[in-house]
């Protein structure tokens, strides 16, 4: 390379050392302050940095949380650090590295209104200023600067400097890799050239207003600028060489919920383009931090595609990740943190990219070829340089790796092909259905778009571990497996926590007063969702939002929000001896509300089989709670360590896979994947999902069918746990539409089909009703085990005395476990799932569940979609 100087020589050294070399992503984390607006509505900042490197969340409320309440990164900024500070402390070191023939990039990621746009402005700005400050210092090379910029918008590439509005296409250059085709390239001259090229870009962007920002960025920007430069000693001499590299100012769109960013219309639809592709990129990140062997699907979106140097390959990055502290927010700040977590595993390797002149690659060519020959000469060193057995074995275990993921695959397609083929036999000849399921795949435009973008290897159809019934010994029952397509980050937690935060993960608690749960359990008017969600944000202890998020699910915590509470108070008169037959139990507890079965059709008291999971079924608990420090990997995933009595214990992952596969095969082929159709789902592309839509009188029908529901159940015999989950996840949103109607016609089916005597055959076995009240039987065994284990002897006092079990009598945990779900009375339901899901540990699963993988089970309230009615047909079976 051409003459450098002292000072260049230093750096050049130490740009040397970086390159080639890998090295870990940066990952910097600012938090927002609270903005004029949450201060307005009294808005908690939950969030503070304790020291440069280690941010805390410090809502000491939130106890029985398994996550992490600290978390450190290379770098942390308060709310009131500055831009400047950022970009020195942080951002620079990587950004300069350009100048030394490096490639970098910036990333700014984080949630709507979280500071992108603010912080990026200000370290792209900054960059450029150090830059043209590097080359006023160095006027003995000749640097060439190159501006472009692009914004990916709804999964369109526009020419931010162009005021065409053409889309812009990729293609891949053998040697340069991606290329956005018919860029405009301003060669930049000085700083007020950059001030204006880049008002102009910022006038392009697309930028709407949303409930959370006034100018929310509405797309991925991302601004390139390419530094070259080379000796002028050797300009023109034909043997210069030029360090050429660009740095990458990335400005991500913001995730959004939609129901928080009460988006609709054109915002909605960018919310999901947006979400989508932050999706694959998280995905990208999170494959990326586990290993970098195996496929990583860069091309699933055009982010990612065009960021692929920067996320694993040549090139030095750093990620800012912006963080708003206000409570009501946590859930999306808890997913940031998360990208973040697994960003700062993923390695880059940076290499100084020289352009060598002809003259000087012959030399440079020359050079090598003298060594290859000097090495061929002395075949000892050349051998002693290439440890031949070492290579062998890292082959030989290579090839015996794939073989293992071969035969995996191999075993996993044979299970799908056999389930599809048995789903077929019960079909039979229903074309009729088959066709209408037929119709709505291809009348849903949005399923092609996405499958353009998920490709077919996303095909959930073989590759469903998800499934319970798919187990095939391998990936049941872990959720790190069952999880593999669920984002470490998700994008959209949805309307989970607002609009659907009084059916979220629920818990309710063993004792305490009030009868709030009742009332987060009862359907909310479509209008009242924003309200209630403000409602949350203002209330300033915490109380509501706790309900939201973490407290609900510490079941039995004596130090939850007395709101949660309800009374058990029974009045100890009703429970006399014990039932006989399970399923005939008219068992109420003892506080009264009882209300007869006997009203009811006879048809309804049939007794049918209860569902029975899979070999699949396992609870999975993260017992493990760190406070201080970043949560390693193990804590990322749900820890599936069991105890034996857990084995037979349906876990929530297990429960809403089955919900999932139910309404993958209620509504058809739509969904692409289980990945994909949470996210859409989320963010409100109806179309993906063809929903059944929402009615306007939700809340009476939601009242209705869930009492239909409720009468089912006992009569079909399903799975007490099962009813649990059912029950305490899916409350009355309006986006549970789905899944309540999905379980109607499950259960109707079923009803159906015993009512004429046939029967339901499951891997061979039939299923009858003696089966599955032996089923029945089993489930209350478990549960009277899981009681001795899991509840304390006054926890079990009580509840004997509040279930009118006399405490000498005998049997008392089975006589508890049989009035369980006996009746199908509010109350009485109510608390037999407060103890359930006490047993099995709903809060701890379900939290860690949900706030993990971003677990979300909505349909966007917004999306009205059409109603297509489908005969339930093949689900049955999986359900046996
Ligand atoms: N660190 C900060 N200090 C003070 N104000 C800030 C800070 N970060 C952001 N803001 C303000 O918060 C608002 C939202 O910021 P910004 O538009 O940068 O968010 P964003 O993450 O880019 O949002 P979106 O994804 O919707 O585009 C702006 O008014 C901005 O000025």
């Amino acid at each position: 390379m051409g003459a450098i100087d002292g000072e260049q020589m230093v750096k050049w050294e130490k740009m040397q050392s970086v390159s080639g070399r890998e090295e870990k992503i940066l990952v910097l984390v600012r938090l927002r302050p609270l903005s004029d607006k949450e201060i307005a509505v009294n808005e908690v900042a939950d969030w503070e940095c304790i020291n440069d490197t280690t941010i805390l969340y410090r809502n000491t409320l939130r106890e029985g949380s398994t996550f992490p309440s600290a978390y450190t990164f290379d770098r942390v900024f308060q709310g009131d650090c500055s831009t400047k500070q950022v970009y020195e402390e942080g951002a620079k070191e990587i950004a300069l590295s350009v100048v030394s023939g490096i490639n970098s990039s910036i990333f700014a990621y984080g949630q709507t209104s979280s500071g992108k746009t603010y912080t990026m402005n200000g370290i792209t700005e900054y960059s450029v200023a150090d830059i043209f400050d590097y080359i006023n210092r160095h006027e003995e090379r000749a640097f060439v600067l190159k501006f472009s910029a692009i914004e990916i918008y709804n999964e369109v590439i526009r020419d931010l400097l162009s005021t065409e509005n053409n889309a812009l296409r990729l293609r891949d250059d053998p040697e340069r890799g991606t290329i956005v085709e018919k860029l405009t390239e301003e060669t930049l001259r000085d700083w007020a050239h950059l001030k204006e090229l880049l008002s102009f870009c910022e006038a392009q962007r697309q930028v709407g207003e949303t409930y959370l920002n006034e100018k929310s960025s509405r797309s991925h920007q991302i601004i390139k600028l390419t530094v070259e430069s080379s000796a002028r000693e050797f300009l023109g001499k034909g043997n210069s060489t030029t360090l050429a590299a660009s740095v990458n100012f990335v400005d991500l769109a913001g995730s959004e919920r939609a129901s928080q960013a009460l988006s609709a219309g054109a915002r909605l639809k960018e919310g999901c383009h947006i979400n989508r592709s932050l999706l694959t990129l998280g995905t990208v990140i999170r494959k990326l931090s586990k290993e970098r062997q195996g496929h990583i699907n860069y091309r699933d979106s055009k982010l990612t595609r065009i960021l692929q140097p920067c996320l694993g390959g040549n090139a030095r990055t750093a990620i800012v990740c912006t963080l708003s502290t206000a409570r009501s927010h946590v859930e999306q700040t808890r997913n940031t943190l998360l990208f973040a977590c697994c960003a700062k595993e993923v390695t880059t390797k940076a290499q100084v990219n020289v352009v060598m002149s002809d003259k000087a690659l012959v030399k440079h060519l020359q050079k090598e070829v003298a060594r290859l020959e000097s090495e061929l000469k002395t075949p000892a060193h050349a051998a002693s340089n290439c440890d031949y057995p070492a290579l062998l074995r890292k082959k030989d275990l290579q090839i015996e790796k794939m073989g293992k993921e071969i035969r995996e695959l191999t075993m996993q397609r044979d299970l799908a092909q056999s389930r599809v083929q048995d789903l077929l036999q019960m079909v039979g000849n229903d074309h009729k259905s088959t066709k209408e399921v037929d119709d709505a795949w291809e009348d849903d435009c949005s399923v092609s778009e996405s499958s353009s973008i998920y490709g077919p290897h996303h095909d959930s159809r073989f590759r469903d571990f998800n499934n319970p019934h798919f187990n095939d010994g391998h990936n049941g029952g872990n959720p790190d497996e069952y999880c593999k397509e669920v984002q470490c980050i998700e994008t959209d937690d949805s309307n989970r926590d607002n609009s659907r935060t009084d059916n979220g993960i629920l818990a309710p608690p063993l004792s305490g007063e009030g009868n709030t749960v009742q009332e987060m359990m009862s359907p909310r008017p479509l209008h009242e969702e924003s309200e209630t969600s403000q409602i949350q944000d203002n209330s300033a202890d915490g109380a509501l939002e706790q309900r939201s998020n973490d407290v609900q699910m510490t079941v039995g915590s004596s130090t939850r929000n007395a709101k949660l509470t309800r009374s058990w108070s029974c009045s100890g008169n009703m429970m006399t001896g014990s039932p006989e037959r399970s399923g005939e139990t008219e068992y109420t507890p003892a506080n009264g509300f009882a209300r007869s079965f006997l009203g009811r059709p006879e048809g309804l008291r049939r007794n049918l089989p209860p569902l029975v999971y899979g070999d699949a079924t396992r609870l999975s608990r993260n017992d493990s709670q760190s406070s201080i420090g970043t949560p390693s990997r193990d804590e990322l995933r749900v820890n599936s360590m069991r105890t034996s009595a857990d084995e037979d214990i349906t876990s929530v992952q297990t429960f809403v896979a089955g919900m999932k596969e139910m309404v993958k095969l209620e509504y058809g082929k739509q969904l692409v994947d289980g990945q994909v159709q949470k996210n859409v789902k989320d963010v409100g592309i109806g179309p993906m999902l063809e929903s059944p839509g929402t009615p306007l009188d939700w809340p009476l029908q939601f009242k209705k069918q869930q009492e239909e529901i409720f009468e089912l159940w006992q009569a079909c015999r399903v799975s007490l746990i099962h009813r649990t989950y059912f029950f305490l996840l899916f409350t009355g949103d309006p986006t549970d539409s789905i899944y309540i109607e999905v379980e109607l016609r499950r259960l109707s089916f079923l009803r159906e089909t015993f009512s004429h005597e046939n029967k339901n055959v499951k891997d061979g076995q039939i299923a009858t009703l003696s089966s599955s009240d032996k089923s029945l039987c089993r489930e209350r065994e478990m549960l009277v085990k899981l009681m001795q284990r899991r509840l304390s002897e006054e926890e079990r006092k009580s509840l004997f005395k509040k279930w009118s079990i006399g405490l000498n009598s005998k049997r008392r945990r089975m006589q508890l476990a049989k009035r369980l779900w006996s009746n199908t009375d509010m109350n009485h339901i109510i608390e037999s799932a407060s103890v359930i899901a006490k047993l099995v540990r709903f809060s701890e699963q379900g939290k860690a569940f949900k706030e993990m993988f971003g677990l979300s089970f909505s349909t966007p309230f917004q999306y009205q979609t059409r109603r297509r009615s489908y005969p339930w047909k093949n689900s049955t079976a999986s359900l046996l």
